[in-house]
């Protein structure tokens, strides 16, 4: 660890600021699922790579996703209103890194075999779990829009392996066995 923190036991003078670099690898640090987020409509058939979403309330069932302004992502997103939330299983590395950035939506969506949702937007077979929400109301916070996401359908896959992003590298994590 390069910063000091009262974890080290260190005294409690100013800390240092945190820089953009410090916090992210901070942010290494925690795990999180990797989800594909989906939409289709008026604005057009686009998606992402998630690791920032996270489940707001269950009444109504909402769960919320940071979306960086910056992304090609973000016009469809809003022009469309609506989202679907794939969580990724074991084996899903490659269409994590397809959605990852840089490569134009269609030849995204060449790869994984996509259902449509209640609300248009894509939902992948095979994923362990898709959310098909509608966004009820977007927040702006520094490069991103916190979308909250309300949910209007869920539908559970087949795998017990999700897909997991931490210290930079995927990792499998499986649920409970029958034995
Ligand atoms: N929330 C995000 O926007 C987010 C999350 C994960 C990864 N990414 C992007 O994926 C690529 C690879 O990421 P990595 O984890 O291998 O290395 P990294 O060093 O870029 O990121 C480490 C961690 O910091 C956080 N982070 C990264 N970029 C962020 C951003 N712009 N805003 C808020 N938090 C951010 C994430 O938790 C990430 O896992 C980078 O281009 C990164 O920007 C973005
Ligand atoms: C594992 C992992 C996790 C995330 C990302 C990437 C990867 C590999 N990305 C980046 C995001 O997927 C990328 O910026 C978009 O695909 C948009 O890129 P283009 O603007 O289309 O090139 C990302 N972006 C974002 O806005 N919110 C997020 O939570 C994440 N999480």
């Amino acid at each position: 660890m390069t910063q000091c923190s009262p974890l080290d036991g260190a005294s409690h003078n100013a800390p240092p600021p945190v820089t953009r670099q410090g916090y992210r690898n901070a942010m290494a640090r925690l795990g999180a699922a990797v989800n594909i987020v989906t939409t289709d409509g008026p604005g057009g058939r686009h998606g992402f790579t998630a690791s920032a979403v996270c489940s707001v309330t269950d009444s109504p069932p909402t769960l919320l996703v940071c979306l960086n302004k910056g992304s090609s992502a973000a016009g469809p997103v809003h022009a469309n209103g609506v989202v679907c939330i794939n969580t990724l299983a074991a084996g899903h590395e490659p269409l994590s890194n397809l959605f990852g950035g840089r490569t134009p939506p269609d030849e995204r969506f060449a790869s994984g075999t996509w259902h449509m949702g209640a609300t248009g937007a894509p939902m992948l077979v095979g994923a362990v779990v898709a959310f098909d929400c509608r966004i009820v109301r977007a927040v702006e916070v520094g490069t991103h829009d916190v979308l909250f996401c309300e949910v209007i359908g869920v539908a559970e896959g087949g795998s017990d392996e999700s897909l997991i992003y931490y210290d930079r590298r995927y990792h499998t994590l499986s649920g409970p066995t029958d034995d």
